[in-house]
């Protein structure tokens, strides 16, 4: 049962004519006005006294050791933090009411806040209390007698939205079912505005169990498009880093998203829920120095994407560890040494008896080779070796350049930059290290020439590379990887005391400083303070406590051991629709992917409901799935629309083609009025769509509206992209160009990439979907995307 009491059902005459009900709404809004009013008073305090908080650390002398010096700025990042977080929540901080049965009622908000009396004001949403706001219902009330929506605008109480639960314990006020437009209906109803934003209001139960599901293992979510899956994921995170703030603080989130585009959509959602401290990533930026943007052709990516590559990469290390044919002589300060193949087979096998990578035991090699040689100086020099002469025969032998030809060609330092640059483009590298493992044909795919930019595919390979590899400064890092570690146990130990002192106290449930939160920065001794999240993106051996994988099913087997690598734990959500899936190294089932490395240990949760998608384009949608060979479960959407797609058919002509495009594009926008709209084209219709459309098209009152391709298009009100681009997004309206063109591409041997990325592209508009086709259309395609199949 719902009741509302928005603006529309509000006063419409005098006083006298407003009925009893009327009154009594307006009755009720007021006293909510009252209880917001209430606490946002308690922010605004708890604003001004972190900011105090904040000058008066920031002017504190300090004796000016290091340490308190580091302590100092420690506290100053903390009270900055807290103030952002604060900040954050200004928009719609009270959303919820929950009346329960034993008279109890309980504010919900975006934070969870308490009155200097440490009385409760409001429940942080993540917070167990606020549990039932999301999962009662009718059926199953747990308690609550009524679930109230509050919607503000700015900090005015706009409309109040009941959901009776139990009637029997409701006291007084009897507002009746209405059935308006609910909380939900609203949020998706709105325009969209080019980034997403948070759903905390209007959480779904079965988003809220993915939400709240326990940390451990593998959570894998699979869901339509426009499940909420994205949102769900991001919500998760949030929830994570509240209910296990000690742990996660430290050792941080990562959340991995398909394209720079997706990343700067959700950018905004996590700060909104005041979580600041979550790395974000793209695939092709999981190997530190390297920002890959570009994917190789389906048949490459596909090569790239196998574990073969194991076995391959071994053996090209392997094979830059190399005994000599003959003896070798070589020039040591004017005496002559020789190198045998027998003293080098020997040096290696100790040092590949040495488990250590490839880098780091190269150390054990050469000291080995020095010592013989050493001894082969002494002899040749007609003495025996002293053992106090020693180090300086060993300088000696270091200095000479033969010498140090003859170790680097037996063993030598490698990047892995350059193992896996060089198996890319230099033939032989790769036939020698893949013979028996990759094909000619498929080793023929694989080369590419030398500069070319990484792809995303490469970057696995280079993490793997790194993996069997190791540190090639001979250790040099890993020492100072160990440095940092003590330096962060003395950090934290530091912070523990202070903590102990009282000093971090604060009444906003959740941001209780954590000896971890002060530890994480003051393990930056001496350097500026970065965030645990700048650490991480710098340090390719990080391992996160959680990590979050959006568009999951794209994801190679490659890329899947380098995240278990980031994320040994194994406490990942996984989130990702297999009937979307473009990458020809993707996943075909969640069990082919993660059985792998969490047998046992994944769990699969599904969403069902399209909050996205009209019902009418969504049933198109899936026709079009059924009717391309790749039919798949689709979800139901939520939300009428106003029709089915549009299909109209493009002239051949250029000019004429490009202005068909550029009126319907201007009809669209005249539609969404304010909205966004997207022109969807496969790769090889970019140029002709971009330069149809130009900077700008006429909007609805003449002024004109920007256009824009690429990195820049979600700001702007028309956006032009490939299919490809477009994962993950939405808009009010698409203007999808040249359906058989996305349907034929990207990969012509896996018909399977082409029907999902048409799939993904009827599935990003909320309110319309302007299909143009060239001429010649399919009658089968064509009567599904028009709803008549
Ligand atoms: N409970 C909710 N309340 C309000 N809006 C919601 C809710 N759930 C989802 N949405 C909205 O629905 C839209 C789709 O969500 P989202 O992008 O997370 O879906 P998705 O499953 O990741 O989609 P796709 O796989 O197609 O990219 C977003 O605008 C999101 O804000």
């Amino acid at each position: 049962m719902t009741a509302t009491a928005g603006p529309e059902s509000g006063p419409t005459g005098q006083d006298d004519d407003r009925s009893g009900r009327d009154v009594a709404r307006e009755r009720e809004r007021g006293r909510e006005q009252e209880a917001v009013e209430e606490r946002y008073a308690r922010l605004d305090d708890l604003r001004r006294r972190t900011r105090a908080e904040l000058v008066a650390v920031r002017r504190s002398e300090t004796t000016g050791t290091h340490q308190n010096r580091s302590e100092r700025d420690s506290f100053a990042a903390l009270h900055e933090g807290r103030l952002a977080q604060l900040d954050a929540v200004e928009e719609r901080l009270v959303f919820g009411r929950l009346d329960l049965a034993g008279g109890e009622r309980r504010y919900v908000g975006r934070l969870g806040l308490a009155d200097t009396a440490q009385q409760r004001l409001l429940v942080d949403w993540r917070a167990p209390a606020s549990e039932p706001f999301y999962q009662a219902t009718a059926a199953r009330p747990g308690g609550v007698v009524r679930r109230r929506h509050l919607s503000l605008r700015g900090r005015s109480v706009a409309g109040l939205e009941d959901d009776v639960l139990d009637a029997e314990g409701l006291d007084d006020l009897g507002l009746e079912a209405l059935g308006g437009e609910g909380a939900l209906m609203s949020a998706l109803g709105a325009q969209r505005t080019g980034r997403m934003g948070d759903i905390v209001a209007t959480i779904q139960a079965e988003q809220d169990a993915v939400i709240r599901s326990p940390a451990d293992g593998v959570l894998v979510v699979q869901g339509g498009p426009g499940t909420g899956k994205t949102a769900v994921a991001l919500h998760r995170a949030a929830f994570l880093l509240y209910a296990h703030r000690e742990r996660l603080a430290r050792s941080g989130v990562l959340v991995v998203g398909p394209s720079p585009v997706f990343l700067r959509y959700i950018e905004q959602v996590l700060p909104s829920l005041g979580e600041n401290g979550v790395l974000t990533s793209t695939a092709g930026q999981l190997f530190p120095g390297v920002d890959a943007r570009g994917s190789d052709r389906p048949a490459v990516a596909r090569l790239k994407g196998d574990d073969r590559w194991l076995e391959v990469l071994r053996r090209a290390v392997a094979a830059r560890q190399r005994v000599p044919d003959r003896p070798q002589r070589l020039d040591v300060e004017g005496t002559a040494v020789t190198l045998t193949p027998r003293a080098v087979a020997r040096a290696r096998e100790r040092a590949r008896g040495s488990g250590q990578p490839h880098n780091e035991a190269r150390t054990g090699f050469v000291r080995d080779l020095l010592l013989h040689l050493a001894d082969g100086v002494a002899r040749a020099q007609g003495n025996r070796l002293e053992p106090e002469d020693r180090p300086g025969v060993v300088a000696d032998l270091r200095a000479s350049r033969d010498v140090r030809v003859a170790l680097n060609l037996a063993w030598m330092p490698m990047s892995p930059q350059k193992l896996v640059g060089d198996l890319l483009t230099r033939p032989h590298r790769l036939a020698e290290a893949a013979e028996g493992l990759l094909s000619a044909p498929e080793q023929a795919l694989l080369l590419r020439e030398p500069g070319d930019p990484w792809t995303v595919d490469d970057v696995p390979l280079l993490d793997e590379a790194a993996e069997v590899l190791g540190d090639d400064e001979t250790g040099a890092s890993a020492a100072a990887a160990r440095a940092d570690d003590r330096r962060r146990e003395e950090a934290l130990s530091l912070a523990r005391e202070v903590l102990d002192s009282g000093a971090g106290e604060t009444s906003v449930e959740g941001f209780t400083a954590s000896a971890e939160d002060l530890a994480a920065r003051q393990s930056d001794l001496g350097g500026p303070a970065l965030t645990v999240a700048e650490r991480a993106a710098q340090d390719r051996t990080w391992t996160f406590g959680h990590v979050v994988v959006d568009e999951a099913q794209e994801l190679s087997p490659m890329m899947w051991r380098l995240l278990v690598r980031r994320c040994p734990s194994r406490s990942m959500t996984v989130v990702g629709d297999l009937a979307q899936t473009r990458s020809a190294a993707g996943a075909s089932t969640w069990g082919e992917v993660l059985d792998p490395f969490a047998a046992g240990r994944w769990r699969l949760e599904e969403l069902t409901v399209n909050y996205r998608t009209p019902r009418q384009v969504m049933d198109a949608a899936a026709a079009v799935l059924a009717v391309t060979g790749a039919p798949g479960r689709t979800p139901t959407s939520v939300r009428e629309g106003e029709g089915p797609p549009v299909l109209t058919t493009l002239p051949d002509a250029a000019a004429e083609r490009a202005t068909l495009l550029r009126a319907v594009v201007e009809d669209e926008a005249a539609r969404t009025a304010g909205g966004r709209l997207a022109v969807l084209v496969p790769p090889g219709r970019l140029a002709e769509a971009a330069g149809a459309l130009g900077e700008a098209v006429a909007g609805p009152d003449g002024t004109p509206l920007p256009v824009a391709t690429g990195a820049g298009a979600l700001d702007r009100p028309v956006a032009v992209m490939t299919v490809a681009e477009s994962k993950g997004l939405e808009f009010d309206a698409v203007v999808l160009l040249d359906p058989a063109g996305v349907l034929g591409g990207p990969d012509a041997e896996d018909p399977r990439a082409g029907a999902h990325d048409l799939y993904v592209a009827m599935t990003r508009p909320t309110q319309r979907l302007h299909v143009l086709a060239p001429a010649g259309l399919d009658a089968d395609l064509a009567g599904a995307i028009t709803g008549a199949a």
